[in-house]
């Protein structure tokens, strides 16, 4: 019995092969994944999930920890192996001491994780010659004759720094792929390119090896439960549908902040800066969920090419519609790494005009949003790690109340911490008065749901490419507009080495990036309380 194909039916033709290749995992198909899991069937078709940079940072840290979650939770294919492939003299015992700290191995779940590491081998191999990729293919031909001659699925995973990205995904090609009676996928990290042209310049090269259904383009935001709630929110609910719009709302702002800096990885940071690093990928990703219009299914193909029609309509972001920033030390501030900022890192050039604070303002021209600012704002060392969408509302027409006692409404759904979608709107103050108040509506995760555990966005991500669903991924096309709409700004910032705005370790950011949203309406009023409900 095969994993994967007793719980989608194979493809008919062109357009169900399509369907099934992408679609979604709706529950049915996964409480069928599950409950068959648990029953204990045995599932032997082989499959191959490559680390390609198996000694590197990321692997350690989020990718074979997601390995050993979803493992741990019986969600992998019976009959699988997990091989690491890096230049080091590695083996997986060395391997082990890497990832399993970052693995969270509760009580209990050793002897589990021992069986983890069984499914786990290393290949030590360069990535710019045929050897090491030759033996990868001699460790997955051996898999397939231990595997009664089963043909292998391959998962390849691509954590690698861009410089190596042409010759391994060559070299894959050459050695590596399926013979036609399985599978092989594709799952790259950013960054996708360094501007646009580079960009395409890399999806070209893909094109020419890989179909597009074997592409996955990892943007772990979109694999964050919040962000997966977007669509539902939006398209699942009566109430909202008909505001969304110009006519009822007066911005978007679309918010990543985090409070330490980019110790560690500054070196990288300086060649990319805060809008490569974020803006460019997670929040025109947000944005595009936000800002489509519904596709005609959950087909990926059908949202896809919604979020590839906002990313058209959106305009060229201009010099004069954006605020970067650039973190200084602050004395003041009890964080540790305060004391250091961005350019007292040696891995910083003095001269640096990286920027680790951006706000752009983005006009998307369309019927449903032309007038409407999309606030897109991301930084490094700020007041607090948070991650947000906040839909700001029109003050109501014909005001009766007092002048100023109406406030503009809000539906803010938090990313992250503490999963959390909110309305914030007015209602009676409650007793005998007449007077208004802003109070809120709140769904907070923790409270409401308190026996899940929402997934990390990895470990969702990863399953949707076993399954074949390309939903969460980026499509080549959708890049292409994305990098499309802030590569002319990020040439003339650099271009003319625009200055960042000094911002002190632990603020908010300039004071520059709140006018400039000011300017286009955002209105903060600072008037409102909230009071966490354990606390009432
Ligand atoms: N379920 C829950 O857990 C809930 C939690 N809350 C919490 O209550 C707090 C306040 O709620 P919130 O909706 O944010 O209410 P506010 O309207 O008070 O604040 C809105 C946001 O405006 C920003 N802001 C602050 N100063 C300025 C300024 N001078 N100019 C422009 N913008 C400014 C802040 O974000 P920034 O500094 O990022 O710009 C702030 O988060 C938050 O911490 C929120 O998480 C609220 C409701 C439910
Ligand atoms: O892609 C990136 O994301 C992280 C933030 O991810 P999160 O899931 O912890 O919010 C960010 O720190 C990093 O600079 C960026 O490359």
């Amino acid at each position: 019995m095969s994993w994967e194909n007793d719980m989608i039916p194979p493809p008919t033709s062109e357009q169900d092969r399509r369907y099934s290749v992408s679609a979604p995992l709706s529950k049915d198909v996964v409480d069928a994944l599950i409950a068959s899991m648990q029953n204990n069937l045995k599932f032997e078709t082989p499959y191959v999930f490559v680390v390609f940079g198996a000694s590197g940072d990321l692997a350690k840290k989020k990718i074979y920890p997601t390995l050993w979650w979803l493992f741990r939770d019986n969600l992998l294919p019976a009959n699988i192996k997990f091989v690491g492939y890096a230049r080091s003299d590695l083996t997986v015992p060395k391997l082990r001491d890497s990832f399993e700290k970052y693995c969270k191995v509760r009580d209990g779940e050793n002897e589990k994780f021992v069986k983890f590491l069984e499914h786990c081998s290393y290949v030590q191999g360069k990535y710019d010659t045929s050897d090491g990729f030759q033996k990868l293919k001699q460790y997955i031909d051996a898999f397939q004759t231990e595997s009664n001659n089963q043909p292998v699925n391959r998962l390849y995973y691509l954590a690698l720094p861009p410089a190596v990205f042409n010759v391994v995904s060559t070299e894959l090609k050459q050695n590596c792929m399926d013979n036609g009676d399985s599978w092989t996928r594709v799952i790259i990290e950013k960054p996708f390119g360094h501007d646009l042209k580079s960009s395409c310049e890399l999806s070209n090269h893909l094109a020419k090896l890989f179909k597009e259904d074997q592409i996955y383009r990892i943007d772990h935001y979109l694999g964050k439960e919040m962000v997966q709630n977007l669509m539902v929110m939006r398209f699942g609910n009566r109430i909202l549908a008909p505001s969304w719009n110009r006519d009822h709302i007066a911005s978007v702002m679309i918010s990543f902040k985090e409070d330490f800096g980019t110790g560690g990885r500054a070196g990288y940071f300086d060649t990319a800066g805060i809008i490569r690093d974020v803006m460019q990928n997670h929040l025109m990703q947000i944005l595009t969920l936000v800002a489509m219009e519904k596709p005609a299914s959950l087909n990926a193909e059908d949202i896809r090419d919604e979020k590839v029609k906002v990313l058209k309509a959106t305009k060229i972001v201009e010099l004069k519609d954006v605020v970067v920033g650039q973190y200084i030390s602050n004395a003041e501030c009890s964080h540790p790494e305060a004391s250091q900022g961005y350019k007292d890192d040696p891995a910083v050039p003095a001269d640096s005009v990286t920027p680790t604070y951006a706000l752009a303002v983005l006009h998307i021209n369309n019927e449903r949003w032309e007038g409407v600012p999309f606030f897109l704002r991301c930084g490094k060392a700020l007041n607090e790690k948070k991650a947000e969408v906040r839909i700001q509302f029109k003050e109501v027409s014909g005001d009766i109340y007092p002048s100023g006692e109406l406030k503009r409404s809000e539906l803010v759904m938090r990313v992250q911490p503490n999963e959390a979608v909110y309305m914030k709107l007015m209602t009676k103050k409650p007793g005998m008065g007449f007077g208004v108040e802003e109070t809120e509506l709140d769904l907070t995760y923790n409270n409401r749901y308190k026996e899940v555990r929402l997934p990390d966005a990895y470990e969702r991500l990863f399953l949707e490419v076993f399954m074949g669903s390309q939903i969460n991924f980026v499509r080549t096309d959708e890049l292409e507009y994305a990098w499309r709409i802030l590569t002319p700004v990020l040439e003339e910032l650099e271009n003319k080495k625009v200055k960042p705005v000094e911002y002190k370790f632990g603020s908010r950011g300039p004071v520059e990036g709140d006018e400039l949203m000011k300017k286009y309406g955002f209105v903060f009023t600072g008037t409102y309380k909230w009071v966490a409900p354990n606390k009432l």
